[in-house]
């Protein structure tokens, strides 16, 4: 087998707690997590040495500066590998977005040459090389319904959740993940939201309760430096969202529809004010061709 090609899904935040900042500077985490299918789509093709990336987005780094070269790279070192690969992605998932793109790209990139290069590893190497690219790398590896602790490499896999359309919103600026990160008041959080509550909504497939328990702890900085987010997640519910909320560190805004129909006309509003808006369905298998 000498060319595969996956596409890798983007995840949104059903919830994100943060319980504490780690000694190491990262910080404890508790948040349930969701693959839908807006996918970035990524064909490799075996070479006799290096690693060689096109991509089609020419903001992202080609070099060692792409999660995609990390990740090959990993293995390469981890597992004495000494052949070349030549990697394009296509990219379809907005950048600094909260949808982890990247992380997923990385992920894909772990199982595809883990498969391409016949590398035998178990779960728990696997994650620790996920781990030590980023910290949605785990999860992307896994994809579904999960419940993700530690920094985010802890996860256990919930039922999954009742489908939705979801409509993603991601207005013109980016928010870094570091500055999420430094921007929220641990120790004042106003509503931590209710992991149990969710995973056991999910448990008994409860819509109201899972719709009602969304929640960030990164919205409030958010919400307050920028106040549109605050509105657009408004505006969605007035459209018919049963629940809205920031992915990740932001600034995408989602909201869960039941009903195709509203979700498409929500879509046909935002696009009248956004460049990135999306419509795509929760998806519990990473999708491979
Ligand atoms: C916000 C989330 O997307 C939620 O899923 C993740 O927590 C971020 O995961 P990620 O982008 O894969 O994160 P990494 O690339 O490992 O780290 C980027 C930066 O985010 C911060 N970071 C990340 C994860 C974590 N549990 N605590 C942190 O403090 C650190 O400042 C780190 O330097
Ligand atoms: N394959 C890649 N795809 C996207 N971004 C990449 C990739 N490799 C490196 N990067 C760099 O990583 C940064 C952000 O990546 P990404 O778009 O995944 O952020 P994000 O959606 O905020 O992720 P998260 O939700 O994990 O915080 C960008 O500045 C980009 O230059």
């Amino acid at each position: 087998m000498n060319r595969i090609s996956v596409r890798t899904p983007a995840k949104i935040n059903l919830t994100l707690d943060i319980l504490k900042k780690r000694e190491d500077g990262y910080h404890e985490i508790s948040m349930v997590m969701q693959t839908v299918d807006l996918c970035d789509e990524l064909e490799f093709e075996e070479r006799e040495i290096g690693i060689e990336i096109e991509c089609s987005n020419h903001e992202i780094p080609c070099d060692s500066g792409n999660l995609v070269y990390k990740a090959a790279n990993a293995l390469k070192d981890e597992f004495g590998i000494q052949k070349g690969i030549y990697i394009k992605i296509n990219k379809k998932i907005p950048l600094e977005a909260g949808l982890a793109g990247g992380s997923a790209n990385a992920a894909g990139t772990l199982l595809a040459l883990k498969k391409m290069w016949r590398i035998e590893a178990t779960d728990d190497r696997l994650n620790e090389i996920a781990k030590s690219i980023g910290a949605d790398v785990p999860y992307c590896t896994k994809g579904g319904t999960m419940l993700a602790q530690g920094i985010g490499e802890k996860l256990t896999k919930l039922k999954d959740l009742p489908d939705y359309h979801v409509v993603l919103v991601k207005p013109e600026f980016s928010i870094s993940t570091a500055w999420a990160y430094n921007n929220v008041d641990i120790k004042n959080i106003k509503q931590h939201p209710d992991n149990e509550a969710v995973s056991r909504a999910i448990e008994y497939g409860d819509r109201a309760v899972i719709e009602k328990n969304l929640g960030n702890v990164f919205e409030e900085a958010a919400f307050k430096k920028y106040p549109e987010l605050a509105e657009i997640k408004e505006t969605l519910i007035k459209l018919g969202a049963k629940g809205s909320l920031m992915s990740g560190s932001g600034p995408t805004m989602y909201g869960l529809f039941d009903d195709e129909a509203k979700a498409q006309l929500a879509c046909e509003h935002f696009r009248g004010i956004y460049d990135e808006v999306y419509k795509a369905k929760t998806c519990h298998q990473l999708i491979k061709e």
